[in-house]
């Protein structure tokens, strides 16, 4: 006997996240920057013990002793994203990371443009690199340093800081990944998704010196100002004390800590 109607099973296929682990590269960034021709996939994370040549912002390196921390480039394809508002994924980035941060430790803010700070100290530092083609971000490259385990600095970094200085006793760093690619996913389905009003105003609240007058230095010196917005386009405007509007692109204003 025929029953009717059919109980249909539907089961929706959500995109699923390739994870590459290597021991050592000259750098993520660069590692997945040669490789993003090639994948079609949904999002590509590569992972490593140990970089060569890790690059920070600009001409910076980033330091990392081999086995201690974590060092992940994510890959994604994110044409939704117009690119005049790009700088939505430097936010839900940096929303992704601490959103997992704030369940080890309390303190975590994110300083313009998308360092991870622990009060004044720089727990994690990214480097974005996106490539336009056609009118679309084609591929975007997160790249992440975050100090887990390691307790002593021994460049030039100002003010460093690592989760296990923080809480003093070392981090599962392989559970610390998991959780971080999976809110990264969560984050990426919300650009999918178009929420970006959520994730603005989200990085809103979370930004460093997100109240009150603080020193900052520009080309024509130091001065006090409050922050007033960081447009999608990713501009830092600033209030200073006598009223004054200023706008600046990144690497146009130092933060005076
Ligand atoms: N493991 C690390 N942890 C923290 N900072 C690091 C680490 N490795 C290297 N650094 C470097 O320390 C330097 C200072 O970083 P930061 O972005 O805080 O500078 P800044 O205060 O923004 O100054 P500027 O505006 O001149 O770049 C950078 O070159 C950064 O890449
Ligand atoms: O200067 C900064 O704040 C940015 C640091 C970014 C470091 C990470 S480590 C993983 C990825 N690979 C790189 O070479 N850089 C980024």
């Amino acid at each position: 006997m025929i029953k009717w109607p059919f109980k249909k099973k539907t089961t929706v296929e959500m995109p699923a996240t390739t994870v590459v682990r290597l021991t050592e590269t000259d750098s993520t960034n660069s590692y997945l920057r040669q490789h993003a021709p090639q994948t079609e996939e949904w999002m590509t994370v590569v992972t490593a013990e140990y970089q060569t040549a890790g690059r920070g912002q600009g001409t910076h390196t980033w330091e990392s002793k081999p086995g201690e921390n974590l060092l992940f480039s994510v890959l994604t394809h994110p044409v939704m994203v117009p690119v005049r508002s790009q700088f939505l994924l430097s936010e839900a980035g940096a929303l992704a990371l601490k959103e997992v941060l704030d369940t080890y430790t309390d303190g975590i803010t994110l300083k313009w443009p998308n360092d991870i700070y622990w009060n004044d100290r720089k727990l994690s530092g990214t480097l974005i690199e996106t490539s336009i083609g056609s009118g679309h971000i084609k591929n975007c490259i997160f790249g992440i340093g975050l100090n887990v385990n390691q307790r002593t600095f021994e460049n030039d970094a100002p003010n460093p800081v690592s989760l296990a200085q923080i809480l003093g006793h070392d981090i599962d760093r392989e559970l610390l990944f998991k959780q971080i690619v999976a809110v990264f996913e969560k984050y990426y389905r919300m650009l999918e998704s178009g929420q970006y009003n959520v994730i603005s105003t989200l990085y809103h609240e979370a930004l460093y010196r997100r109240k009150g007058f603080h020193p900052y230095e520009d080309s024509d010196g130091r001065f006090e100002a409050a922050i007033v917005e960081v447009g999608d386009d990713g501009l830092l405007v600033l209030r200073d004390k006598d009223g004054k509007f200023r706008e600046y692109e990144f690497r146009e204003v130092k933060f005076i800590l």
